[in-house]
């Protein structure tokens, strides 16, 4: 199942970043979820990813895109939720494998990393991908909880 609501949030650090991607979602015809933050003034990305995760854990969205300065604070905060499985992507490839290899349920993205157009295509890539599945992918995702 292709997902097609996405939930959305960044820090200070991703929020420009963040306007791009869910202009680009929402005008391929995505439910866009944005929890913020929407300017400049500094704040903490724990509370950007765990309004996130609990979009995902209660259902209000099937996938999630996360946006820092580096993508790595958000992605660790994110992964501290239970049901959330988020993957630091810097390319297609490794977007994809998250989803192939991970059924990761949610991206992180580092606004000061890489730039919007290789970060549209992650977020597009990793929500047309569909989890391989597998025993052996299967098996590995389940001792994670
Ligand atoms: O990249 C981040 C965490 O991994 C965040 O975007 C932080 O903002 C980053 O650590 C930089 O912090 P600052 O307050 O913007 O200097």
């Amino acid at each position: 199942m292709t997902a097609r609501t996405v939930a959305l949030a960044s820090d200070h650090a991703g929020y420009e970043l963040k306007a791009q991607i869910a202009a680009s979602l929402t005008g391929a015809g995505y439910t866009v979820l944005d929890f913020g933050t929407n300017g400049p003034e500094s704040v903490d990305y724990p509370d950007f990813a765990a309004a996130v995760a609990a979009a995902i854990t209660d259902g209000r969205a099937e996938r999630g895109v996360l946006v820092c300065g580096s993508g790595i604070g958000i992605s660790i905060a994110a992964n501290r939720h239970p049901g959330i499985r988020a993957a630091l992507v810097h390319d297609v490839t490794t977007a994809r494998l998250s989803r192939e290899h991970n059924d990761a349920n949610v991206i992180a993205l580092g606004a000061r990393i890489i730039g919007a157009e290789i970060a549209k295509d992650c977020v597009n890539t990793f929500l047309a991908t569909e989890f391989e599945g597998g025993e052996r992918h299967s098996r590995r995702i389940a001792k994670m909880g």
